[in-house]
């Protein structure tokens, strides 16, 4: 089932517009305060907008237009489950009787609520926990018995806030193998604030900033070709943007002239941004002159170092470089240090913004 959705919350700045096709798996991905609780929220039925229509299938969910008709299903109406960084687990109720829980409410005999409940706990791999009460479950498995009791009640549509968020790094691959089976054909929204999530368990991400969708496409041709600063930080790519002087060359905004692959994608004159990977960046602290027709150097200010796993994160005015610890003991930098960053035109992509 397919939704269709369109909202707006003044008082927190929101108004976004979004679909998720039949079986389509979306990651929400965004900085705090971005509004992707709020979202979840306007979806759910737990926070009212001031205008906008969302419809799940036939289901309308709020249709609240200035004047026009208006409508609103509550939360148990809705067909949408759920799944939120804790558990939530009822603590006097067994796994199973947890999942039992939502079909029991819908009307579901005792029995056959038990064998559905059964068959969830299986799907999630969580079988044998059945008899046990949620304080003597591992987070991990606890948020197992969540995925269960979400998929219980079949939802049109499942929201997911974060869910491996509160696991420890052990547990979240196993959930998030668990996840990847039971997202398959079905329609889902994630809010994560991890890119392997975006990566393993998406089609499509939308990038929230400021209330706004700024972003959105095929998880991959949004990590590959980030236009925000916000999608290069998660992609883990350094985003020049600028101005196209050919199609092989462009002017950044800070005024650079950088050499980029050659593309037919833009002509001069259109904004573009270039992405670079900060491992394809190296830093120099002579003056390397005029460097050679494929290379760019680049004068830069440090502006920071940061440690990330076995190389040094060295930031610049508009870039980033990754250093192996003795190269950066070689140039003996520090905030404020002036050095050349030099990387290849073939290690760069530039696209239209
Ligand atoms: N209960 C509330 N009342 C009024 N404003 C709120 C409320 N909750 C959130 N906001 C505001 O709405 C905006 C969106 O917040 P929201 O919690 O949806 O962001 P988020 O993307 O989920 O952030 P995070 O990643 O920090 O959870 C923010 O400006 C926030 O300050």
């Amino acid at each position: 089932m397919s939704l269709e959705f369109a909202a707006t919350v003044a008082e927190r700045g929101f108004e976004v517009r979004l679909t998720v096709g039949a079986g389509e798996t979306v990651a929400v991905l965004g900085p705090n305060g971005a509004g992707k609780s709020t979202l979840l929220n306007l979806i759910a039925g737990l926070l009212r907008p001031d205008t906008g229509e969302a419809v799940l299938g036939e289901r309308t969910l709020f249709s609240l237009g200035a004047g026009g008709r208006r409508s609103w299903s509550p939360p148990h109406q809705r067909g949408v489950s759920m799944l939120a960084q804790e558990a939530l687990l009822f603590p006097h109720l067994t796994a199973a009787e947890n999942v039992a829980f939502g079909p029991r409410s819908k009307g579901v005999a005792g029995g056959a609520a038990r064998t559905l409940a059964e068959t969830w706990l299986d799907r999630v791999d969580a079988a044998a926990l059945a008899d046990r009460k949620p304080a003597q479950l591992s987070g991990g498995q606890a948020q197992r018995v969540a995925v269960a009791r979400a998929l219980a009640s079949d939802p049109s549509l499942l929201l997911l806030d974060e869910p491996m968020a509160a696991l420890d790094v052990s547990a979240a691959p196993a959930l998030r193998r668990t996840l990847r089976e039971v997202l398959a054909d079905r329609a889902a929204l994630i809010v994560t604030h991890d890119v392997l999530d975006a990566y393993t368990l998406a089609d499509r991400v939308i990038v929230l900033q400021g209330g706004r969708v700024v972003d959105q496409g095929p998880t991959r041709a949004v990590l590959d070709s980030p236009t925000t600063p916000f999608t290069a930080g998660l992609a883990g790519l350094n985003l020049l943007t600028g101005i196209a002087v050919d199609a092989e060359s462009v002017r950044t905004d800070s005024g650079h002239v950088v050499r980029v692959r050659p593309t037919e994608a833009f002509g001069s004159g259109a904004r573009v941004g270039v992405a670079v990977r900060p491992v394809s960046v190296s830093v120099t602290g002579e003056d390397p002159g005029a460097p050679g027709e494929g290379m760019n150097a680049l004068s830069v200010t440090v502006t920071d170092l940061e440690p990330r796993g076995d190389l040094v994160r060295v930031r610049g005015d508009e870039l980033s470089a990754d250093l192996p610890p003795a190269a950066l003991a070689a140039l003996d930098l520090a905030p404020g240090s002036r050095v050349w960053f030099v990387f290849a035109r073939s290690e760069t992509a530039a696209y239209p913004l």
